[in-house]
């Protein structure tokens, strides 16, 4: 039993990481994520950052997934949701970008879901 708890404790974290990468992939992978790639260009929003504090992207968070930055889900998804939330402030709802912005949410919250075994 002990021997089990000791495996158990440390397959967790490596459990985290692959089932955040795999996540992270199909997001990345969806069509609407074109928009959230990269960190916005001050070339295409010269006043995106006068009005988006703390900036997020796909790529950052790829970036932090491999640094083990995501050492607990709530980390993850509030990276995520930042990401959302910012294309949503910045831009008007009629926008091509904040209908990505909810198409790729939609998308994320379902598979945020299965993982999680929620029905
Ligand atoms: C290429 O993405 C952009 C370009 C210009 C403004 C933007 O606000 N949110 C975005 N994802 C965005």
């Amino acid at each position: 039993p002990s021997q089990d708890k000791i495996k158990d404790t440390v397959m967790d974290p490596e459990y985290l990481y692959n089932t955040l990468k795999t996540l992270l992939q199909q997001v990345k992978l969806h069509p609407s994520a074109w928009p959230f790639q990269k960190p916005v260009d001050k070339s295409e929003a010269p006043d995106y950052y006068d009005h988006i504090l703390y900036p997020m992207d796909l790529k950052t968070m790829t970036e932090r997934l491999k640094n083990r930055y995501y050492c607990h889900k709530r980390l993850f998804i509030a990276d995520m949701t930042r990401i959302f939330m910012n294309c949503r402030s910045y831009n008007k709802p009629e926008t091509e970008y904040f209908k990505c912005a909810n198409t790729l949410e939609k998308f994320y919250t379902t598979k945020l879901k299965e993982i999680q075994g929620e029905k």
